[in-house]
């Protein structure tokens, strides 16, 4: 069995950040509108304020404007929901994404329930993950349409074939199950209660791992061929005692078996904020009745 192609993501997400950053600048020249994004943290979780940093570089990079709000960990859950209300209001920002987790004493559900959901381009709102469900109109959450883009850049046409979502998170696990079932792919979704997970595993064409615990998933349950899309970010100690970066998928023994698969680091990562730099153009347009580029697939 040779090796499986690798699915490089971080390749992926900078072409797509190129030309989102062309349509920024067409909207600017044609339009006069510079689409906004506020990014909320809450506290001071280290891995946190890393994302949030990444994406206001690569917000500013793709020519739109990066508004950022750090609040300290103690913000009263009323000040959170005030801010948001603010930038609810906001003509300048179309985007606005609270990271999460949020700390204890703050209601997450309150909070996504209390974005705009024209604004809400993590896609986490219910207004929005009820119209992925039924066809409408809204926005996907960015990791699992990120996850879609690398899927049929690798595979072309997805009806028909046999997808296994191990993850059943509001966040990827059940949208991304969503996107394919609209692909017309077979969807099963597995998860920590579902009997012979590897038996569900070795069935799939497609594999997506999202749960969130270290090389779980092995090669030897990979169906040969089959296509990896590794969403898992574990912290873990490698060698020397330094901290490493790895998926939800023992990389060395999968990627002798499968067809093609994604890395950790420089897989699905940068893809969702490439997918939320899109979202928020696709907000910008719309709220200018722009028509909305499709980026990310070919035709
Ligand atoms: N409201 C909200 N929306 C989010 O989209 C959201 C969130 N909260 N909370 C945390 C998670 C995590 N997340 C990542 C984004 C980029 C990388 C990424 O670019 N990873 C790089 C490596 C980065 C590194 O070295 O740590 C890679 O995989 O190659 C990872 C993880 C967005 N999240």
């Amino acid at each position: 069995m040779s090796d499986a192609k690798i699915i490089d993501g971080k390749a992926f997400a900078a072409k797509l950040r190129e030309d989102i950053t062309s349509e920024v600048t067409k909207l600017k020249a044609d339009h006069g509108v510079t689409p906004g994004l506020a990014v909320i943290l809450v506290g001071e979780d280290p891995a946190s304020q890393v994302y949030v940093r990444n994406k206001g570089k690569q917000t500013l990079e793709c020519g739109m404007n990066s508004y950022e709000h750090k609040l300290s960990p103690d913000t009263p859950q009323a000040d959170l929901l005030a801010l948001i209300a603010k930038l609810n209001a906001d003509p300048n920002v179309h985007g606005i994404l609270c990271q999460l987790p949020v700390p204890d004493h703050i209601d997450e559900q309150a909070i996504l329930a209390a974005i705009d959901p024209a604004k809400d381009v993590d896609g986490f709102h219910v207004v929005n993950a009820g119209a992925l469900a039924t066809g409408g109109e809204g926005f996907a959450p960015c990791t699992p349409y990120g996850c879609l883009m690398l899927l049929k850049d690798t595979l072309g046409d997805l009806s028909g074939k046999r997808a296994v979502v191990v993850g059943r998170s509001n966040i990827v696990g059940k949208p991304m199950a969503q996107l394919l079932l609209k692909e017309s792919c077979t969807v099963t979704i597995a998860h920590s209660r579902t009997r012979d997970l590897p038996d569900e595993v070795r069935r799939a064409d497609i594999v997506i791992a999202a749960v969130g615990r270290p090389n779980m998933i092995k090669g030897d349950w990979i169906a040969p061929g089959a296509t990896v899309i590794d969403v898992g970010i574990n912290r873990i100690e490698g060698d020397a005692g330094k901290m490493k970066l790895v998926g939800d998928v023992e990389f060395a023994t999968a990627s002798k078996v499968a067809g093609a698969i994604t890395p950790v680091p420089g897989g699905v990562g940068p893809m969702t904020i490439a997918c939320l730099l899109n979202n928020t153009l696709i907000s910008a347009c719309r709220a200018n009745g722009v028509a909305v580029p499709k980026l990310g697939f070919d035709g």
